[in-house]
């Protein structure tokens, strides 16, 4: 991997990627949870599969707690190092894309609650990258019962095959547990690829993913991709809308040529905001009793049907 990512040239990147530690994961201006806080404070708060027996106890309360709640779940998912730890942490907490090189491989699944608000509330999950559904103490039907959006990470710079493999089974597995998932493919990791390379990319993912899909007998199952390959990549018609439920839809949008996502949201104003505050607090622009008072909609509301 080259040291260069983000923008920034590291010291010593890509010769220790690792190190113990990294800084804080709590943006100052996303309201405080107990659940983000420092690094070791969210490694508390994750619960695991396949773990030591001591630890066992306190993670199946977590998993109990983390279950227990209406809040919309996002999981992400997605082979090792595809960027779902980078893409969580750009976009929630603020981390600058050259932190995510000294991110260490996630072991357990992290649980984030994002809460805005009392109207803009939802979790992330970060899955270790493989999940394995055989394992007994990785209860997966629980899980995506009551998961409203599954995203599914691949690594661009990768050969995709098998993250292919990984997310047909993935897909295929939590349709049948709950069929109302809303399931986002992320072809991520496009900042080494030339544009030709990265549309062709997204269309051979795309094409594949469904076509297992089909193959299997899935083809009510349509997977769309957040890029369509139609036009250039920063494009607003390229964002990636997930509804997690009637009230709360996120919008996450490529916007630098490094990383990623940001949430991204002109649901009011028409002004595009950057960020994940700005989102959560324009998305309560879309209540009934604001929507009420505003006027004609945009037409990102009429594109999404938030109008
Ligand atoms: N070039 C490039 N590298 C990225 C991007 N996003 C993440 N990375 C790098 O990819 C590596 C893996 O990122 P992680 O976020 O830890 O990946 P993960 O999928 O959470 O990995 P696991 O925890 O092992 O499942 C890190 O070194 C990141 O800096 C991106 O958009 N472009």
């Amino acid at each position: 991997m080259s040291g260069q990512y983000g923008g920034e040239t590291l010291p010593g990147a890509g010769a220790n990627l690792h190190p113990p530690h990294h800084t804080l994961l709590h943006h100052p201006h996303l309201p405080h949870h107990p659940q983000l806080c420092t690094e070791e404070d969210f490694c508390k708060d994750s619960f695991s599969f396949g773990v030591d027996e001591d630890e066992e106890d306190e993670d199946e309360e977590d998993m109990a707690r983390a279950l227990d709640t209406d809040k919309p779940r996002i999981l992400l998912m997605g082979l090792r190092r595809s960027g779902k730890s980078s893409i969580q942490k750009v976009v929630f907490h603020k981390m600058s894309p050259s932190e995510t090189l000294f991110l260490e491989s996630t072991n357990k699944i992290y649980k984030d609650d994002i809460s805005s608000s009392s109207f803009v509330q939802f979790q992330i999950w970060d899955f270790p990258g493989q999940v394995d559904f055989f394992d007994p103490t990785f209860d997966y039907e629980m899980i995506f019962r009551g998961t409203g959006a599954l995203i599914f990470v691949i690594d661009a710079q990768d050969d995709y095959m098998e993250a292919l493999g990984r997310l047909h089974l993935t897909v295929s597995r939590a349709y049948r547990v709950n069929p109302h998932i809303n399931f986002e493919v992320f072809v991520h990791k496009v900042d080494g690829l030339s544009d030709d390379h990265k549309i062709e990319t997204q269309r051979d993912v795309h094409q594949r993913a469904n076509d297992d899909l089909t193959d299997a007998g899935l083809d009510q199952l349509h997977l769309r991709l957040k890029e369509d390959g139609s036009g250039s990549a920063y494009d607003k018609d390229s964002l990636a809308i997930i509804k997690l439920n009637n009230t709360t839809v996120l919008y996450l949008k490529e916007v630098t040529k490094f990383l990623t996502l940001v949430l991204w949201a002109e649901l009011c104003s028409g002004v595009p905001a950057h960020g994940v505050l700005s989102i959560l607090q324009r998305a309560e622009c879309c209540s009934p009793q604001r929507r009420a008072r505003d006027r004609a909609p945009s037409s990102l509301q009429r594109k999404t049907g938030c109008v």
